[in-house]
């Protein structure tokens, strides 16, 4: 197939720009994006002129639609693409964020379930978490039944230049579902849809909630406490283990937002630190010996794409102030062009 303009631009864009490879990060600086997105456009006759565009699937690798009320991430899907080979050239961004500083994790305090909120700290925790992550699309945001991880969630939100209002969905009963109905097709389009999930929680703790972790390790011994804490399968007093929060938070991944994830639906998660501990084992296929020295920070996010099934770890982005570029793939470059295109 004769190599698209697009994939040109693209490929004169990556010899221009230096495309750092670190690891796993494709890096792309601002020049090669307008190269790229200037190509983009070219390639797939997309003009963005008032209303819903969307342009014809060209014979070449890109299906794309935008609208000026809605950027869309780019999907790649060949012309004649069976369902199966769209889905596996579908892609989809998966950000993790830990919640922000708690007001026990400041008092050193052991959480689990009990519901604390953040502290300032975690606050703009939360925020910085959310300059890091405000060029990503999200469609779709899941959040534990805490306050600190939806505050988290609520909070990084405010920082996303795409500026839709995430709204927590009230399933709860038939009169929640009726009183919090949005009765406007154009404002539902300019929201994310929130799910809580108990599932999502952090471990459940047992007997430590509430107690010093420091004075629990003087009394029960610091190797015993860091058993607790980070072993795979022995729970606390009276607690769950990892593998306990895994069995029901690992669950909840795959039978509800993996299914979004297939569908190209973008995602954030703001959970907790063994909550998430427990899903990066399973996108990383970490051994229960490996995920022991796993440690996640308060409020840093974590992007993943999925792709053909598979999840690829792309690293925490670089906030925009800071030097260089992010963690982004092709499509996510192209999507943060396409709102720079949109916002000025
Ligand atoms: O629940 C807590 O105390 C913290 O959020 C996580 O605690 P840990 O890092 O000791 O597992």
């Amino acid at each position: 197939m004769a190599t698209s303009r697009f994939h040109q631009a693209l490929g004169t864009a990556q010899s221009h720009q230096h495309l750092q490879n670190s690891g796993s990060h494709h890096e792309f600086g601002n020049a090669s994006l307008k190269l790229i997105s200037k190509a983009f456009k070219a390639d797939v006759g997309l003009s963005i002129r008032g209303g819903y565009n969307s342009c014809m699937r060209k014979s070449g690798v890109i299906q794309a639609s935008t609208s000026q009320t809605s950027v869309q991430s780019v999907s790649y899907s060949p012309n004649n693409s069976s369902d199966e080979l769209r889905r596996k050239s579908s892609e989809a961004a998966l950000i993790l964020i830990r919640h922000g500083e708690s007001l026990w994790n400041e008092k050193n305090l052991f959480t689990g379930c009990v519901d604390v909120p953040l502290t300032k700290k975690g606050v703009e925790e939360a925020i910085e978490a959310g300059k890091r992550i405000s060029n990503i699309p999200v469609d779709m945001i899941y959040t534990s039944a805490l306050i600190r991880a939806q505050m988290t969630a609520m909070l990084a939100m405010t920082q996303h230049r795409r500026k839709k209002v995430p709204i927590i969905l009230h399933n709860e009963n038939e009169q929640a579902r009726e009183w919090s109905r949005i009765f406007s097709e154009d404002t539902k389009k300019q929201s994310i849809p929130v799910v809580t999930a108990w599932q999502l929680n952090e471990r459940m703790y047992g007997e430590l909630q509430g107690l010093n972790k420091q004075e629990t390790a003087d009394r029960f011994g610091k190797e015993k406490v860091h058993e607790w804490r980070r072993s795979y399968d022995i729970p606390p007093p009276n607690g769950e283990s990892l593998e306990m929060c895994a069995e029901r938070a690992v669950a909840y991944f795959k039978d509800h937002i993996e299914p979004q994830l297939l569908s190209g639906k973008n995602v954030m998660i703001a959970a907790h630190g063994n909550s998430l501990r427990s899903i990066i084992m399973y996108l990383d296929k970490l051994t229960s010996q490996e995920v022991i020295n796993l440690e996640l920070s308060t409020g840093i996010p974590m992007l993943y794409i999925f792709k053909g099934g598979k999840f690829i770890r792309r690293g925490s982005p670089a906030g925009p102030t800071e030097a260089g570029v992010y963690a982004y793939t092709r499509s996510l470059a192209l999507y943060r062009q396409r709102l720079d295109d949109m916002l000025h």
